[in-house]
């Protein structure tokens, strides 16, 4: 099975590091090369522009394709969305000078947007029966609206910082987008297939978690249990040495309530309080 992962750009290294994190160590890779082995004998990488990893997965260069939903959208390929992998998170705007008459999508009408998203803009204006001119950038998209070039632009925000130092304003999302691992639907339900989002889709789940390990009193083990909320309840075990008195306890936590967690533990008797990373849960 071949991934198509992006070769640049911001997305490239988030991905590596996933593929890493998921079990998948990149191989026999130079500078440059098109392909790679991973440690899995059955799962190479393509490494591709992630703009063209839609087409590269519908025309069978890959399996699957790790890229942005806004990527997937343009291509206009039909692919599975398998995985919401979390990164990459923007939103795909429509935007105009912030001191303009454009304040609501209607108001576009008979004028001219520029964008690199052309098949999603004349789709969401095709949506709302907006007639427009859509023209095609290939980048500093923002800058149009001031050089007379567009009214309007639809284009990628996430900060904000963009829209706001060249003075243009949001006035519709048009899309909210993120990674996603696609596959081509002939190849969506194989097990290869499975098996890596599987991988990925643990990575993921541990993302937020951690694993918090600590000795309490036997007789303190209901409070400390009410303590920890969490999957399945937590793991509780002997301690050696015939310390009868004390028992240790291992539980998964949701990162956010870790910090809340260990102060009431600390208040209902445990102690040697460890909290680590997880790096995989497979649910
Ligand atoms: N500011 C941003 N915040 C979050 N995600 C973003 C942002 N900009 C882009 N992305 C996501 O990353 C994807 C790729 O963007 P990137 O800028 O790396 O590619 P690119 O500009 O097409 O690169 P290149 O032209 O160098 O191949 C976008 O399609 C989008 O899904
Ligand atoms: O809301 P912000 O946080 O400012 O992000 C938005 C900017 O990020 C992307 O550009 P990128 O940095 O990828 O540069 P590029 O135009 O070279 O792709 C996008 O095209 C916007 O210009
Ligand atoms: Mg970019």
């Amino acid at each position: 099975m071949r991934i198509a992962v992006p070769n640049k750009g911001r997305l490239h290294e988030p991905t590596i590091d996933l593929l890493e994190r998921a079990g998948l160590h990149i191989e026999n890779t130079a500078d440059r090369q098109l392909y790679a082995d991973t440690v899995d004998p059955e799962v190479s990488v393509l490494f591709a522009r992630a703009a063209d990893i839609p087409e590269y997965v519908a025309d069978g260069a890959a399996d699957v394709g790790i890229t942005g939903l806004d990527q997937a959208r343009e291509s206009g390929q039909d692919l599975v969305d398998l995985l919401d992998l979390e990164y990459g998170r923007c939103r795909l705007v429509l935007a105009a000078p912030e001191d303009g008459d454009i304040t609501e999508p209607a108001d576009v009408a008979g004028r001219t947007v520029a964008t690199e998203f052309p098949r999603i803009t004349r789709d969401y204006f095709d949506r709302k029966g907006i007639d427009c001119e859509v023209v095609e950038v290939t980048g500093a998209t923002e800058l149009t609206p001031h050089v007379d070039m567009a009214d309007a632009i639809v284009d990628i925000t996430s900060t904000g910082t963009t829209l706001q130092v060249n003075r243009l304003a949001i006035v519709d999302e048009v899309l909210a987008s993120s990674v996603r691992l696609f596959a081509r639907a002939d190849v969506a339900d194989e097990e290869k297939v499975q098996q890596v989002a599987t991988a990925f889709g643990s990575v993921i789940a541990a993302e937020d978690k951690r694993y918090l390990m600590m000795n309490a009193p036997r007789d303190a083990l209901d409070d400390v249990k009410a303590v920890l909320p969490g999957m399945g309840g937590p793991t509780v075990m002997d301690v050696a040495d015939g310390d009868t008195e004390h028992v240790a306890v291992h539980a998964v936590v949701d990162e956010r309530a870790v910090f809340e967690v260990i102060d009431e533990l600390k208040r209902v008797g445990a102690s040697d309080i460890l909290v680590t990373e997880i790096e995989r849960l497979v649910e």
